[in-house]
């Protein structure tokens, strides 16, 4: 390479956008670009004279793209956090002399910037808006809003002013999001969120509410679809409250059957019935004493059994069963449904009293979907619980991310957790990337058309070998899944849309397709645990969706 040639190439590494690394077979750094320096906290010096091995250890990159680089020969992409609390995203390429792998060459671009370029357009888009409409209504403008005003409208004369005050709202700007940034961090120490992620602003007004309620004793009743958090949540609103020491008693009331009910929950005397034998039994009841009772899925209690449970609510008493004595109930009580009770009341399923009683401090989870900001952290808490458990390290390549955003994960967080227990265990390599989970991508659940389908909703865009959405034709089914328990052949990712009958309803039509998947995966899988996890939802919920839908 000539003189020139070669200043020509250190112009472009130094003055690129992009940070630079180059690395040798055995994990030394050759060079890297000026800007590298700041974004992983090092010296340019520094950092050529470390090996990425160390680099990795001391956590100042987390992880080295390159060391992956040279463990694969492959091209990487993938998200890396620095050591400063930046988000780059990563590329690096190895680099073969006569089929010898000599170096990697590794390009990062730091994303931070771009979210927080992101943001200010949004609040600049906003205060235009907002200037626009200030305007239209022929109000007079005072003396901030003048000047925001003159920016967004100035004419060339004004353009030293106009720039000027633009580099002072960006100011402005950096300090309203430094300190919503360290306002987040105070509430988050505050919250003592334990194991839960929460990060869109719905979730954690709903953190913030269970915080201030844990410390009374009033009954919460939590909503929301399977998978969402319910039983999480309690758990969290438990650590918080004045009983944290006492017990924490899950009851599934979905799966307690109707004659066992009274003896689960109330316990028994010594020979109070057959069987009882002679020491008798507290009953879960009097096992949360000190405690919280958290029973999920109230919904499924049958009616002559809330009725039983009411009176203990009203009463504040418990009897055993077969006993003359009655003892106080001491007991927080929590409880959670992914039914519309107010519904079953109108049907005559559930007691209106017992709704008045349980119903509270109502308090709504909302879907995954709606709040897609939890996504992320979830994946990352998850995956390293996958790492820990089975002593591995792998990684998510950067381009799945703004995939699994996309899905709609109609069971929820678990369904998010158990998707992903799958592609780490089907990634043969450490990097988990969308050529290795191609066929698990389409067991993915969203909100396609008839609402329970399995397709993965891509684009049309065959380059990355995923997403294909076209369906299948009935002269070329041979693609098509042989069951649903498999997850479909590769390269068959959509499932025909199914066609409404005659005069069915859309809710009929659902109910027809749900019926008809249950019943060939209760033939195909060995029991409604096997069922649950595959469909992505509670195992009381497929026993419930079992008894009502294949009646
Ligand atoms: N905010 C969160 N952060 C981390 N993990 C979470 C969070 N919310 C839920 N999870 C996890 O998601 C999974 C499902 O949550 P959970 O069992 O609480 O849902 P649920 O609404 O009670 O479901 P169901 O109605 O089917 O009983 C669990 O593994 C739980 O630990």
């Amino acid at each position: 390479m000539s003189e020139l040639d070669r200043q020509i190439l250190k112009t472009i590494i130094d003055t690129a956008h992009d940070h630079y690394f180059v690395v040798n077979a055995d994990g030394q750094v050759m060079d890297v670009s000026p800007g590298a320096a700041a974004v992983y906290g090092m010296t340019r010096e520094e950092l050529c004279a470390a090996n990425v091995h160390e680099l990795e250890a001391s956590g100042v990159l987390k992880p080295s793209i390159s060391l992956e680089v040279l463990r694969t020969g492959r091209t990487l992409q993938m998200m890396q956090l620095t050591a400063t609390g930046r988000r780059v995203v990563a590329q690096a390429h190895p680099v073969f002399v006569a089929g010898k792998l000599e170096c990697v060459v590794s390009r990062s671009m730091d994303l931070t910037d771009i979210q927080l370029l992101q943001q200010e357009y949004a609040v600049l888009q906003q205060r235009f808006s907002d200037h626009l409409r200030r305007n239209s209504r022929g109000g007079e403008l005072s003396g901030v809003s003048q000047a925001e005003g003159d920016w967004a409208t100035a004419g060339a004369g004004q353009s030293v002013q106009a720039t000027e005050q633009y580099a002072q709202s960006q100011a402005e700007l950096r300090q309203r999001e430094q300190s919503a940034r360290e306002q987040a961090e105070c509430e988050d120490a505050a919250l003592e969120l334990g194991e839960l992620q929460v990060r869109s602003p719905v979730m954690r007004e709903i953190a913030l509410l269970l915080k201030r309620v844990a410390p009374t004793n009033a009954t919460v009743l939590m909503l929301g679809e399977s998978g969402v958090g319910k039983t999480a949540f309690a758990h969290q609103l438990h650590r918080w409250s004045q009983r944290a020491d006492g017990p924490f008693i899950e009851v599934n009331c979905g799966a307690i059957p109707e004659s066992l009910f009274e003896s689960e929950m109330f316990g028994y005397q010594a020979g109070a019935f057959t069987g009882a034998g002679n020491r008798g039994k507290a009953g879960l009841m009097e096992q949360a004493e000190g405690g919280t009772l958290f029973l999920d899925e109230i919904g499924e209690l049958p009616l002559a059994t809330q009725t039983k449970l009411l009176k203990v609510i009203q009463d504040g008493m418990i009897t055993r069963l077969g006993d003359t004595t009655t003892r106080r109930a001491d007991f927080r009580l929590v409880v959670a449904t992914n039914q519309d009770l107010a519904a079953r009341v109108e049907q005559g399923q559930f007691r209106l009293d017992l709704y008045y009683r349980i119903n509270v401090l109502p308090v709504s989870l909302p879907p995954l979907r709606e709040r897609r900001e939890d996504i992320p952290a979830l994946i990352e808490q998850h995956l390293s619980r996958l790492n820990q458990r089975h002593g591995r390290r792998k990684l998510l390549d950067a381009s799945l991310w703004p995939i699994l955003m996309r899905q709609d994960w109609l069971g929820n967080i678990r369904e998010l957790e158990n998707w992903l227990e799958r592609a780490w265990l089907s990634a043969p390599s450490d990097v988990i990337d969308s050529d290795s989970v191609k066929t698990l991508l389409n067991t993915c659940s969203t909100n396609n058309a008839n609402g329970l389908g399995n397709s993965f909703g891509f684009s049309n865009d065959k380059s990355n070998g995923i997403g294909v959405t076209e369906s299948f034709t009935t002269a070329d089914n041979s693609h098509r899944p042989n069951s649903l328990s498999e997850p479909a052949a590769e390269g068959a990712v959509a499932m025909p849309i199914p066609k409404l009958g005659p005069n069915e309803t859309l809710k009929e039509g659902l109910a027809r397709i749900e019926a008809q998947w249950l019943r060939e995966m209760a033939a195909e899988l060995p029991s409604t645990y096997a069922i649950a996890k595959r469909a992505g939802i509670s195992q009381p919920s497929v026993v419930r969706k079992l008894k009502n839908k294949l009646r």
